[in-house]
């Protein structure tokens, strides 16, 4: 759900440019699109702005895809995480307001026992008297292991709650990286992997690729067999790729029909095989719609290859080589791999 907050007029006005914008760029008039080229106009996001200037400007300008990177890395907002770290924080504040409290009545208690102990310092105190102070001195003792006994409850709470806490966080959080639809790796598990990729990139070397599989011509497929034949498909085309993964091999979903490989220890020529296999695989798959025998249109998809350069690269470029070969696979006519050592 995209949500603007401004005035009609405001919103009107904005809509305009918006409209013009996408009937001369060509623009997918779909939610998402609205919502980022909104932003745009509206320029409350300087550095949005200026990173959807440069992408105008490149050769390829703006699609989906570009769309949902953007709107990931400057729009969309993590509420789960959040809410656990809002749970975390009463938590601890609870356990800090009991942790007073006891310091609190320990003070109460050792001062009331300093005062018993100078009481029975003093001279000639008789028999009633040192029965009164004992039996103060008994009552603050019973008091403190009352006090202590009902810290250490707390205490043990809090730990067990804590504990649950951190099981349903990294319940919650393996969810979070999880793409709801193929369940294999999101946006957000991508840029994770991407990173510690880039750490690791001394440990592996040059042997770290990147594939990008897009399913050619979906909206056609989503156009003629419906969105839940089309999200039918996206499970199928992640469960095929998922068949033969490797252990150094990490699949995500990057976002509409398009997934990406992130591959250790693979050169160029292992990377583009492994592409050919997914793809000789998925124009060969021969798809029936469900409780039927009638058989779906053969579904193409095509893939642009990389090889991350050590000390080079940084996220962006790497993935804007594979994204360039995913772009020169589809002009040549899709159902292909390109590598970029053939751009
Ligand atoms: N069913 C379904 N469709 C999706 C999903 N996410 C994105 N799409 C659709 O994927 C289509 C992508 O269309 P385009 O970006 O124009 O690309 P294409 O039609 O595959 O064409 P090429 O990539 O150029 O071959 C759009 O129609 C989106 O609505 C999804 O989760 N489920």
């Amino acid at each position: 759900m995209y949500r603007i907050q401004d005035s009609p007029e405001v919103a009107w006005r904005l809509f305009q440019y918006i409209k013009a914008s996408f009937e001369e760029k060509d623009i997918n008039p779909i939610p998402l699109n609205y919502y980022l080229w909104y932003q745009y106009y509206k320029g409350d996001n300087p550095q949005f702005r200026e990173e959807l200037d440069q992408v105008l400007k490149d050769d390829m300008g703006y699609n989906d895809r570009i769309g949902r990177r953007l709107y990931n890395d400057y729009f969309a907002v993590d509420s789960t995480t959040s809410e656990f770290d809002k749970a975390f924080r009463r938590l601890v504040n609870l356990m800090v307001q009991k942790i007073n409290s006891w310091n609190d009545k320990l003070d109460s208690h050792t001062k009331q026992l300093e005062y018993s102990t100078e009481e029975l310092k003093k001279d000639n105190l008789d028999v009633h008297q040192v029965k009164e102070i004992t039996s103060n001195v008994l009552s603050t003792a019973t008091s403190m292991q009352e006090t202590n006994q009902m810290f250490q409850k707390h205490m043990l709470e809090s730990s067990e709650e804590i504990k649950k806490l951190r099981q349903q966080l990294l319940a919650v959080q393996s969810q979070v990286l999880q793409d709801e639809l193929t369940e294999v790796g999101n946006r957000k598990a991508y840029n994770m992997a991407m990173e510690e990729m880039l750490q690791d990139v001394a440990e592996f070397g040059s042997g770290c690729c990147m594939i990008i599989a897009d399913i050619d011509h979906f909206k056609n497929f989503n156009d003629t067999y419906g969105h839940l034949i089309g999200d039918s498909v996206l499970r199928y085309f992640a469960k095929l790729i998922r068949r033969n993964q490797s252990k150094n091999e990490d699949i995500f979903r990057y976002g509409g029909e398009e997934f990406v490989l992130l591959l250790r220890n693979f050169s160029l020529d292992e990377a583009v095989k492994r592409a050919q296999e997914i793809r000789k695989q998925i124009s060969s798959a021969h798809l029936k719609l469900k409780n039927s025998d009638q058989e779906i249109n053969t579904i193409t998809a095509s893939f642009g290859v990389a090889q991350l350069r050590p000390n080079l690269d940084d996220a962006e470029s790497f993935f804007n080589r594979a994204d360039k070969s995913l772009y020169k696979a589809k002009k040549d006519g899709r159902n292909r791999v390109v590598c970029e050592i053939s751009l």
